[in-house]
């Protein structure tokens, strides 16, 4: 295929500049001679970043635009965080491509607290995130927890301006934004289930664009989408947005796939967790599974609080 144009429809923030950044060269490098293009635009998601998304509400904030985008001919691709990216699709628009998954864990960020089991009683702890909120309380009622907002730079210029004693952000970002030595502990997650999807990169396109889904072929991933798939399925049967007190997370050995879940209440008072187990083959089917089971010990009691909020 020669002189070919792609364009990449992208958020500017750091993070998913280098995302589309990546999939740019990636396209590069499997196809010699295409153009791919960036076209960068904001957001709802980027625009009310000083507001708690929850309370915003909606699905989908920092995809919208993209997708319109690309409806509209003005962008062929879109590159997401897969924890972004809502469950469902508009007509005409798919996930066509998942790319392998950075570490997916959360990251334990602070300048003078070496982990999170040495936080002293009653330290202030930033995340906006409810699935972070819901954890951290449950295991520890005596910290202070405040909202945090922005980019992954914007959070960290927080942190390092005093307003908390450590934040908790997603590995993945300080990873890709070449920051690890900022990561003072992974946190394992039994301790802390990450969301679905977090580490993965997605592109999303036009289905009927059958030249652009060649072109994108040699970026998947079967494994990442097999684990991706059984926490969406999981996420999508207890109809979670990203904004809500849920942890899902798959993981694949030989062929066999084991998923975690949980439904916490935003006090942390109740954690519903489980988990189940199969063959590859079957992914959404144990995300069903697992959703159903947790749904069985009272989780859509706790996730319609959450709702009516
Ligand atoms: N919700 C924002 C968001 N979306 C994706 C990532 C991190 C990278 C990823 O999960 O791929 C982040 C930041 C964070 O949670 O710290």
């Amino acid at each position: 295929m020669t002189d070919k144009t792609v364009r990449i429809a992208t958020r500017k923030s750091a993070l998913a500049l280098w995302q589309a950044e990546y999939v740019k060269a990636q396209l590069e490098h499997f196809h010699a001679n295409i153009k791919v293009e960036l076209v960068p635009m904001t957001t709802k998601g980027d625009i009310i970043l000083d507001t708690p998304l929850a309370k915003v509400g909606g699905k989908g904030l920092f995809v919208k635009e993209l997708e319109v985008a690309m409806l509209e001919n003005r962008a062929d691709i879109a590159v997401h965080s897969m924890k972004d990216v809502p469950v469902e699709f508009p007509e005409g628009l798919g996930l066509e491509v998942i790319c392998p998954r950075e570490d997916p864990r959360d990251a334990f960020v602070s300048n003078n607290i070496a982990s999170f089991e040495e936080l002293p009683h009653g330290a202030v702890v930033g995340t906006s995130s409810l699935r972070r909120q819901c954890q951290i309380k449950a295991l520890r009622p005596d910290l202070d927890i405040r909202d945090l907002r922005g980019n992954v730079n914007t959070r960290l210029a927080k942190l390092d301006n005093g307003d908390y004693d450590a934040i908790i952000l997603a590995a993945a970002g300080l990873i890709r934004l070449e920051m690890p030595e900022r990561i003072k502990e992974f946190i394992a997650p039994e301790v802390m289930l990450p969301a679905n999807g977090q580490g993965a990169v997605g592109i999303e396109c036009r289905t009927d664009d059958n030249t652009i889904k060649a072109l994108l072929a040699p970026l998947e991933c079967t494994t990442t989408r097999t684990r991706v798939l059984a926490e969406r399925a999981m996420n999508k049967a207890l109809e979670g947005g990203c904004q809500v007190p849920i942890g899902s997370y798959a993981e694949i050995e030989q062929q066999h796939i084991h998923l975690r879940g949980l439904v916490g209440a935003v006090d942390g008072s109740q954690i519903i967790k489980d988990q189940v187990s199969g063959d590859v083959s079957q992914a959404e089917q144990l995300g069903l599974q697992l959703a159903e089971k947790l749904l069985a010990q009272g989780a859509d009691s706790i996730l319609k609080q959450v709702y009516d909020q």
